[in-house]
Order: structure tokens, then C-alpha cells, then sequence
């Protein structure tokens, strides 16, 4: 498992913004998107590509396309889908399916409560969106689902992160080469309700501005 924190100044400032309790949800969900495209960058960084032969008005050359079928991007209901505009707006080809996934907040554990994703997962690149990997069961349970349809690798951006839930996800998926987690911090710690500290709250809520 390959763990990359972005650097960069823009990425930091933007997450400064987004973790004030005082950003109200619509420069909350447009901050989202532009981390999102930022951390795409990085993330995309190992996407299948193959030559493809083109004419430009000039001449004949070789240039580079996806191969096919082209990545498939799994936002992770509900707080993952304010990533998705972010993610497709740098991979407008990919194919999307949905996970709806939420954490029981009494036993933490990661309930699935909808799904549409293809069924047969075979060779295909997948890109996982959820903004906060807390506990980390809600990933674990996410990934599982994507490896047993047969996923060749994945790649989840969040943007942040608390050790316990990166330590979870190493203990299961350590040895592995083909799982990459993108992100825009590791933050401190988890707080006695399992939220991130310092984060910014629950994500989901402060997108959609419904208190769950
Ligand atoms: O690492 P974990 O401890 O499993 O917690 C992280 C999960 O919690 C949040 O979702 P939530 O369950 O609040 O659902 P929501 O997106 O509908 O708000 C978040 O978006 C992750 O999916
Ligand atoms: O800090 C946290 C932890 C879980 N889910 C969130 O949205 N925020
Ligand atoms: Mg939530």
C-alpha cells in the first residue's frame, strides 16, 4: 500500500478554508471540487495509458490515450459525491458507480446501504472518493467490495486522514502493491467519537448542510 500526502501551498490553503467551522456549505462543496481536481493530479498519475496515431493539420505523430475500458470512479455516498465533479472534470471518460456507505456512530461500524457498480470488476483501474478516512471501516469494507468483483487496483483520494484509520487500513492491505491512498493531510488524531482532530466536522453534513 502506497500512502502520498500532497504538498502544496494551494492544497494547504484551500483545506485551511474548509475546516473553518464558520465556511458555510456552498464555498464548502466548491472547495471540494478544486481539492479534489488537485489531488487528481497526483492520482492519476499511474492511469493505464497506450500510443494512439493522430493527424495534426500539420503531420502524422504518436500521441497517448486512455486504454480501455477507461478507470472507473466510486464516490462513496454521501460526502464522496461531492468530490465526483472534481474527479470527472480531470477524467471526463471514466465510468462512475455509487457506494452508499454510513458509519453506525455508535459501533462505527460501515453499514452498505445502496449499490450500483458494474459486476464483473475484472482488470479495472478504480478510483475511490471519500473525504474523510476516520476508523477506516467504512474503506475497508469499500475496498472489499471492489477486490471480490475482481478490481486490479484502487486508488482513493480523501483528504484527510487519522493515523488509526491509515494503521487499520495497513494492517489489511499493507503487503499489497496495487492499493494507493492519496491525500491532502494526515491529521492528529481521532477524538472520543471517533472524528477527526483537528478536521473539519462531519463532511457529509457540511456539504449538504443536513445534521444526521
Ligand atoms: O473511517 P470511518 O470511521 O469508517 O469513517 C469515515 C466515513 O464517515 C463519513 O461518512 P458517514 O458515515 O458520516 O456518511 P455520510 O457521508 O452520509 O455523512 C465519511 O465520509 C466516511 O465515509
Ligand atoms: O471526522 C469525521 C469522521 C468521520 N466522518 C466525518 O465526516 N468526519
Ligand atoms: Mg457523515
Amino acid at each position: 500500500m502506497r500512502v502520498l500526502v500532497a504538498d502544496h501551498p494551494l492544497i494547504a490553503h484551500k483545506l485551511t478554508v474548509l475546516r473553518d467551522k464558520n465556511t458555510p456549505s456552498p464555498v464548502f462543496r466548491q472547495l471540494t471540487e478544486e481539492l479534489v481536481t488537485l489531488l487528481a493530479y497526483e492520482a492519476t498519475r499511474q492511469v493505464r495509458v497506450e500510443p494512439v496515431n493522430i493527424e495534426t493539420p500539420v503531420t502524422s505523430t504518436v500521441g497517448t490515450g486512455l486504454v480501455k475500458p477507461t478507470p472507473l470512479v466510486v464516490p462513496i455516498l454521501r460526502a464522496g459525491l461531492g468530490m465526483l465533479e472534481g474527479m470527472t472534470r480531470l477524467l471526463p471518460t471514466a465510468e462512475v458507480g455509487f457506494l452508499g456507505m454510513a458509519r453506525n456512530e455508535e459501533t462505527l461500524e460501515a453499514i452498505t446501504y445502496a449499490e450500483r457498480l458494474p459486476e464483473d470488476l475484472t482488470g479495472r483501474q478504480v478510483y475511490v472518493l471519500d473525504p474523510m478516512l476516520a476508523t477506516g471501516g467504512t474503506l475497508i469494507e469499500a475496498f472489499k467490495f471492489l477486490f471480490d468483483r475482481g478490481a486490479a487496483d484502487i486508488t482513493c483520494i480523501c483528504l484527510l486522514a487519522a493515523p488509526e484509520g491509515l494503521a487499520k487500513l495497513e494492517a489489511v492491505h499493507g503487503a499489497r502493491d496495487n492499493v494507493h491512498v492519496v491525500l491532502a493531510s494526515i491529521d492528529e488524531g481521532l477524538n472520543e467519537k471517533s472524528y477527526i482532530v483537528p478536521g473539519l466536522g462531519d463532511a457529509g453534513d457540511r456539504l449538504y448542510g443536513v445534521v444526521d
